[in-house]
């Protein structure tokens, strides 16, 4: 604010109520001015015509009077001339002395009366006159006296006549002044007066227009501004927010105040319309959360009664919407609905309880009457209430049960598992006195893998419950059956019995009891039971040893023929030792270049010609010697090493052969392992890109295992395969259960008969040659070529073309020689090499 602004500034910041008082005041000031001023025109016009009336009026009455009595004065005088008789000279001259004395008394008054300088000269003058006309008269009554009455009359009419004229005049130059004092004092009295009716008269204008003024200003600033307050609180309250409000920023009095006050009125009517809309969009939002919520709820107040619940509420408790009305306690709600026949719930307790509890918060799971658990929770909400949770827990509760026992028990047989095998086994352990022995039966069952890989899985999954119920019915109410998984099976012998006999018993029964028949599916099963048994404490103190041991001696049971049980002995540890050996000696081989193949010729029944030749792995140990592979492929497939080593073979085998002639076929045998494997078809691929061999001349040999691992997934791998252009043969066709099935399902290139079939043909085995005759003349009809595996005599050889074989294999023809060996026949013989 610059410095003229600053009265305005105050002006606009003061208070009505000064604002106001300052127009009052100076309404007031103005009345009292216009008062003040007719006061002094009053006072002004008075003092004129007290002037008038006390001085100038009486002053000319008083001149008047001089006048008169001069004149009467000259009169006598003259009457005194024209007496004759002296008798009434006297009366004369006294009257003369009257008129005389008058005279000087009204000049002695006039003279009291002088008031200004004028007068007093022309009084003085008028005097001087008198005067000398007086003397002059004394002249005339000198002659008069003296008788001389012509000189008397001569006088008077001469000179006193003069001198009385002359003073006549002066008095009236006198009278004339004091006659013009009183016109100028009567004319001054006109003019006050006419001032004063004026100034009163623009007093009162401007008294007027002040008066309005401030009525327009009340008008403006006061009344219009508190009717448009009025206005908008009135719109404000009837809820229409959009209504102006003057902006109160120029003023700092009360308007602006209201003003200010009514604009945060308002601010604060939106904000809690705005608030209350929010609140309600809250509670459409918590009407719809609390409806759709999974368990019930349930939110009172803090008397206790009810707000909100839902549905899932109500049908838990069975409660009738009646019931639920806002505004009810609990405990009339529960109260009702308990005497309806409803279910007791405890809410009164656990709502003490979390009252009572630091946290605010209870929870609390009960069981109720129709076979239900619930559980309630209940939560105080800060400033008074509680929302409480109610969930129907009776199927997690189930669930949970049932993970519990899935925990600890196997899902197929329902026998314990691993687990609840050790615990129970360490728990036992830990309480066994001296004298007590414990006993651990390992069990595994004989050709399960067999029926298993060839019945497939529904089939070998009966037969695993069929042996758990077996093996319950073998064991006494305190011993403990477990699965460990695959056919592997345990058992916890406990007291008190007499070990080692108990155990040798159970073993029995056990070997017995399984071993005999099983009817699956409509056909009938028999495998066959090893067991080993550790004693506890004597073959280890605690739940690890013993296990190690007892599947130690299981081992040395499966080695021993099958169907047998063992004890625990020292020296099995070794055995398991030599078998980690092996492990380790294998891994060691793959790395360290000891694997070589050999390969073994597979002619042609017509004109004994070599068409191609089987890849055999060979280990060339470096202690052991040439090792077959029926020794360590076992392992390596346990040990997944077979991948790598397969792998191997692949690339090998197709290296050597694209260095043979181009008719020359060779074929790989494949594990089922590696057909877990996703890429094999690529691993497959890549060998031949790397080695440049035709897909033609590569026959992947499978055997049934692979096929049943995962049918899919493996017949995918096999149609990329044939797609490549890569044969298939299906190795040692006829030892499993359903080799017909498969044929089916793939269209295979070769089948190759196994050799045991070819073996007892010799013999003149009536089954076998029927087998051999049945596949040789399903093959012919399906397209797909056959060799005959293991021939080792003429007479096999020929039994077999007699058949219809395409080509044999076995030692009568060719051996098994290594890669040099074939290089160096065809370096010999070139492609056409006859054996034998
Ligand atoms: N008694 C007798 N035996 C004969 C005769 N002719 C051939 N054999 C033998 O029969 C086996 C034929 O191979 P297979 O049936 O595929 O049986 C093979 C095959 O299943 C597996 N195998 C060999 N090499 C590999 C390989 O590289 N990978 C995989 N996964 N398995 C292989 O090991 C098995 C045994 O192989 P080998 O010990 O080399 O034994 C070979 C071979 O030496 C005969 O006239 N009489």
């Amino acid at each position: 604010m610059s410095w003229h602004d600053e009265p305005i500034g105050i002006m606009r910041n003061a208070s009505i109520r000064a604002k106001l008082s300052g127009a009052i005041v100076f309404v007031m000031l103005l009345i009292a001015a216009v008062s003040g001023l007719g006061v002094a025109q009053i006072i002004s016009v008075n003092r004129v015509t007290t002037e008038i009336r006390e001085v100038r009026l009486p002053q000319v009455e008083l001149l008047e009077k001089l006048r008169r009595l001069a004149l009467q004065h000259n009169l006598v005088v003259m009457r005194r001339l024209q007496v004759i008789d002296y008798r009434n000279l006297a009366e004369i001259d006294a009257s003369l002395n009257e008129t005389r004395l008058d005279l000087n008394t009204a000049s002695a008054s006039f003279k009291a009366t002088i008031s200004s300088p004028e007068e007093a000269r022309l009084f003085a003058i008028f005097s001087h006159a008198w005067e000398i006309y007086l003397a002059s008269l004394d002249q005339v009554n000198d002659a008069i006296d003296s008788g001389e009455l012509e000189q008397a009359t001569e006088y008077a009419n001469g000179t006193t006549r003069l001198q009385y004229q002359a003073a006549v005049n002066e008095l009236e130059n006198l009278i004339a002044y004091a006659k013009a004092r009183s016109e100028d004092a009567a004319a001054r009295a006109s003019t006050a007066v006419s001032r004063a009716v004026t100034q009163s008269l623009i007093a009162l204008v401007i008294a007027s227009l002040a008066a309005l003024g401030a009525v327009f200003w009340v008008q403006r600033n006061v009344s219009g501004p508190l009717r448009n307050v009025a206005h908008a609180m009135r719109r404000l309250t009837i809820g229409d927010h959009t209504t102006p409000i003057p902006e109160p920023s120029p003023r700092r009095d009360e308007i602006g105040v209201l003003l200010f006050a009514l604009a945060g009125y308002r601010d604060a009517l939106i904000h809690s319309r705005e608030f209350a809309r929010n609140a309600e969009r809250e509670w459409e939002r918590l009407r719809a959360a609390v409806a759709n919520m999974p368990v019930g709820l349930s939110m009172f107040d803090a008397s206790d009664r009810l707000i909100i619940c839902n549905r899932i509420y109500c049908d838990m408790y069975g409660l009738a919407p009646e019931d639920t009305l806002r505004g009810r306690t609990h405990h009339e709600i529960f109260a009702d609905a308990f005497r309806h026949g409803g279910i007791y719930v405890p809410v009164a307790e656990v709502l003490a309880e979390a009252r009572s509890s630091h946290s605010g918060t209870t929870h609390f799971v009960y069981e109720t009457s129709d076979d239900r658990i619930l559980s309630l929770g209940i939560q105080n909400i800060a400033g008074g209430g509680w929302i409480a949770i109610h969930e129907d827990i009776t199927a997690r509760r189930r669930v949970e049960e049932k993970i519990r026992h899935m925990a600890r028990h196997d899902a197929l047989t329902d026998l314990g598992n691993r687990l609840l095998f050790r615990d129970s086994l360490e728990d036992a352990l830990s309480e066994i006195s001296d004298k007590e022995r414990i006993a651990v039966l390992c069990i595994d069952l004989d050709r399960f893998k067999n029926v298993n890989d060839t019945l497939g899985h529904p089939v070998g999954d009966a037969l695993l419950q069929a042996v758990a119920d077996r093996l319950r019915s073998c064991i006494s109410q305190n011993d403990i059956a477990a699965r460990f998984g695959g056919d592997e099976f345990a058992i916890i012998q406990l007291g008190p019995v007499q070990q080692p006999e108990a155990a040798t018993d159970l073993a029995r029964r056990i070997v017995r009891i399984v071993g005999e028949p099983y009817e699956i599916d409509g056909q009938q099963i028999i495998i066959g039971a090893s067991v080993g048994i550790a004693i506890a404490p004597l073959d280890g103190s605690n739940a690890d040893t013993l296990l190690k041991n007892a599947d130690m001696a299981l081992y040395t049971a499966k080695a021993d023929g099958r169907g047998v049980y063992r004890f625990f002995r020292d020296e099995m540890s070794l055995r398991s030792q030599t078998r980690r050996l092996l492990e380790l000696e294998l891994r060691r081989a793959l790395i360290s270049e000891e694997l070589c193949l050999h390969y073994q010729p597979m002619f042609s029944m017509d004109n004994r010609e070599i068409i191609g030749f089987e890849a055999l792995l060979r280990w060339n140990h470096p202690t052991r010697g040439i090792v077959a592979p029926n020794e360590f492929i076992w392992l390596a497939e346990e040990v997944g090493l077979i991948v790598p080593m397969g792998q191997w073979v692949l690339e090998q085998a197709c290296r050597d052969a694209a260095s043979w002639p181009g008719h020359i076929s060779i074929a790989v045998n494949v594990s089922p392992v590696q057909f877990r494997e996703r890429t094999f078809a690529d691993q497959v691929l890549a060998a031949l890109a790397a080695s440049g061999l035709e897909a033609h001349r590569l026959e992947i040999e499978i055997t049934e295992r692979v096929l049943i691992a995962d049918t899919s997934m493996t017949l995918a791998i096999l149609q990329r395969l044939h797609e490549i252009g890569v044969r298939i043969a299906m190795d040692d066709f006829g030892t499993g259960y359903s080799s017909l099935g498969y044929l089916r399902q793939f269209h295979f290139d070769r089948i190759k008969i196994d050799r045991s079939f070819v073996a007892d043909l010799g013999e003149g085995d009536q089954e076998s040659l029927a087998i051999v005759r049945a596949v040789a003349s399903l093959s012919s009809n399906l397209n797909i070529a056959t060799t005959a595996e293991g021939v080792e005599s003429e007479q096999q050889f020929e039994r077999l073309r007699a058949e219809g074989c395409d080509t044999v294999q076995g030692f009568l023809l060719g051996m098994p020689v290594p890669a040099e060996e074939v290089s160096r026949m065809f370096a010999e013989g070139g492609s056409a090499i006859s054996a034998a």
